[in-house]
C-alpha cells in the first residue's frame, strides 16, 4: 500500500501515537479514550478497533457530527491513510491512535464508550498466533466496563474459527443482550464497507456479525 504520509499540521491535528513503554509505564499521563480527554468536550464517543484505513469509522464520524469517534490500529501506514481520508473531509470529530489495543486497556474509561466497533479482527492464521486476537475473554470484560449502559459492541469476522470463538464466549459470558433475534447475523451491509470487508466479499466469503447491547 502506497501512502503518501500526512503533513505535520494535519498528523498533530488527527493523529497520536502511544508505544508500548508509554503504555506499559506511564499510562497515566496519556488521554483516556473519552470525549472530555481526546476532544475536550462530552459528546458521545465512539470506538473502532483495528479501523484499518479507516472507511468505516470516517463515514460514521461525517455521518454524525455530534459525536466523536477514535479508530485505534497498529499499522501507522493504514492510519495515514485513514488521516488522509479525515482530513479531506474536514472532518473535526475523529482522532486516531496508532497502538496495540491490547495495552490500551489502562485507558478505557468506565461508561465512555456509545458504541465499540471490532470489525475483520485479524484471526491469526497460525495456531500460535491465536493467542494474539483481539477478541477474548478480556476484551469482552474490558468492553462491558466501558460501554455506557444501552450503548453497543458490534462484531464481524469473515472467519469461521474466530466467528466460532466469538459465538461461545458471548453465550458463556451472558452479559450482553443481542440485538437480534438469532444467535448471529450474516452479512453486513453498511453505507460504506471498509477495505477488508470489500475484499472478503470479492472473495465470496461469508460474513458473520454480531451487534450486543450492554443492559
Ligand atoms: C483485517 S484488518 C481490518 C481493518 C478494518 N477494520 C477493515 O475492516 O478494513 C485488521 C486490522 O487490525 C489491526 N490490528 C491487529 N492487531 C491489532 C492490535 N493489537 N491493536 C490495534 N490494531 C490491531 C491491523 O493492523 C489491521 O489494520
Amino acid at each position: 500500500m502506497k501512502v503518501r504520509p500526512p503533513d505535520p499540521e494535519t498528523e498533530r491535528r488527527y493523529l497520536l501515537r502511544f508505544t508500548g513503554r508509554q503504555l506499559y509505564h506511564e499510562a497515566e499521563r496519556l488521554p483516556g479514550l473519552s470525549s472530555p480527554e481526546l476532544f475536550g468536550d462530552e459528546r458521545p464517543l465512539e470506538l473502532d478497533v483495528g479501523c484499518g484505513t479507516g472507511e468505516y469509522i470516517c463515514h460514521l464520524a461525517q455521518s454524525d457530527p455530534e459525536a466523536n469517534f477514535v479508530g485505534v490500529d497498529l499499522h501507522l501506514k493504514s492510519l495515514h491513510k485513514a488521516v488522509g481520508r479525515a482530513a479531506e473531509a474536514g472532518l473535526e470529530n475523529i482522532k486516531f491512535i496508532c497502538a496495540d489495543f491490547r495495552q490500551m486497556y489502562p485507558l478505557l474509561r468506565p461508561a465512555a464508550l456509545r458504541a465499540a466497533y471490532l470489525h475483520f479482527p485479524d484471526p491469526g492464521i497460525k495456531p500460535r498466533y491465536r493467542k494474539r486476537r483481539l477478541f477474548n475473554e478480556r476484551f469482552l470484560e474490558e468492553m462491558h466496563r466501558a460501554v455506557v449502559p444501552g450503548g453497543k459492541l458490534s462484531l464481524v469476522t469473515d472467519d469461521e474459527d474466530y466467528f466460532r470463538q466469538m459465538l461461545e464466549l458471548i453465550e458463556r459470558d451472558g452479559r450482553w443482550r443481542r440485538t437480534h433475534e438469532e444467535p448471529y447475523l450474516v452479512g453486513f451491509d453498511p453505507p460504506v464497507k471498509s477495505r477488508f470487508q470489500r475484499m472478503w466479499e470479492r472473495r465470496g466469503r461469508t460474513i458473520y456479525r454480531f451487534e450486543l447491547a450492554r443492559p
